[in-house]
């Protein structure tokens, strides 16, 4: 069985987040841990407050599992301030991690900062080279890279900037585009697309998590990052289009396994 690592924060709701995360693991067969950075207050109507842990609680978590299971691939999520931040990529260091899949988590789909404006260099130089691949949506990449992003061209050129920043490899989501969601992967010499069409739905919470994560799980399970972000695209995209309504605001995906069993994708 293959061990998958989430470091990343608790959303009470469970669309996203460490729930999210674990969710997607489960579904792709392959055993999930977690590491919690932060616990948010958080519903399908937005998020409430942020508690976050403390950066030896932090270390801790990491050093047991690494001290006592062999981890299969890592992906951190929302990882709120620099301190945190600092602790996850020393702590990591220390460890040979074979697969590592960095969502830059900064602003939730309802408008909640959380990742504190001021940490974003430190995610910058201190998580970005240690990715294995690192997966902004396309204000992330605004941030990162400070380019205005509307175009394919544009993801192009932000992936370019993000790739000389240090990770192995740059997926540039298109979910926030306006036509087909398409993410394009760089690694550095070749550009390669993911399309799908858009799905009509209010229901997205949690997409970037539980793609990260899937893509997370394949890499985990030994497959080429090309054919992991592919599958994990599919994933993502059955998870669309099953989303539903819990609550008042914006729904979470679906994650029952027999469905991408029946889909092929496990
Ligand atoms: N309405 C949609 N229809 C189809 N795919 C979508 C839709 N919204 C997001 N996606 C896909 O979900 C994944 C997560 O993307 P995105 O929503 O941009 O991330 P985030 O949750 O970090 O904002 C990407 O593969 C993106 O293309
Ligand atoms: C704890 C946590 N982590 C990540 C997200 C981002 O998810 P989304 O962009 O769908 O709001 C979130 N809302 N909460």
């Amino acid at each position: 069985m293959k061990k998958l690592l989430t470091i990343a924060g608790s959303d009470s709701c469970g669309g996203a987040g460490i729930q999210a995360d674990l969710k997607t693991f489960s579904a792709h067969g392959v055993f999930g841990m977690s590491v919690i950075t932060a616990v948010t207050v958080q519903n399908t109507q937005g998020v409430f407050g942020v508690q976050d842990i403390s950066p030896d609680i932090i270390q801790r978590q990491i050093e047991v599992i690494f001290d006592d299971i062999s981890v299969d691939a890592v992906k951190i999520g929302m990882v709120s301030k620099t301190e945190t931040i600092k602790t996850i990529a020393e702590t990591l260091s220390k460890y040979s991690i074979q697969n590592l899949v960095v969502d830059p988590v900064m602003v939730s789909k309802s408008g909640f900062h959380l990742l504190q404006l001021e940490a974003k260099e430190a995610l910058i130089t201190h998580l970005l080279p240690m990715a294995t691949v690192v997966t902004p949506n396309l204000p992330e990449a605004e941030v990162i890279t400070g380019l205005e992003i509307n175009t394919l061209e544009d993801m192009k050129k932000a992936a370019h900037i993000i790739y000389k920043m240090g990770p192995k490899y740059v997926l540039v989501k298109g979910g926030h585009l306006e036509d087909e969601a398409v993410d394009i992967l760089y690694d550095g010499t070749v550009f390669t697309y993911y399309n799908s069409p858009r799905i009509d739905t209010k229901n997205t919470h949690g997409t970037g998590c539980t793609l990260s994560s899937a893509i997370a799980s394949n890499l985990g399970k030994g497959l080429s990052i090309v054919e992991a972000i592919e599958k994990a695209k599919n994933y993502i995209t059955i998870a669309i289009e099953n989303s539903f309504s819990i609550g008042k605001g914006v729904g979470p995906t679906h994650h029952f396994y027999e469905l991408y069993k029946k889909a092929g994708l496990l």
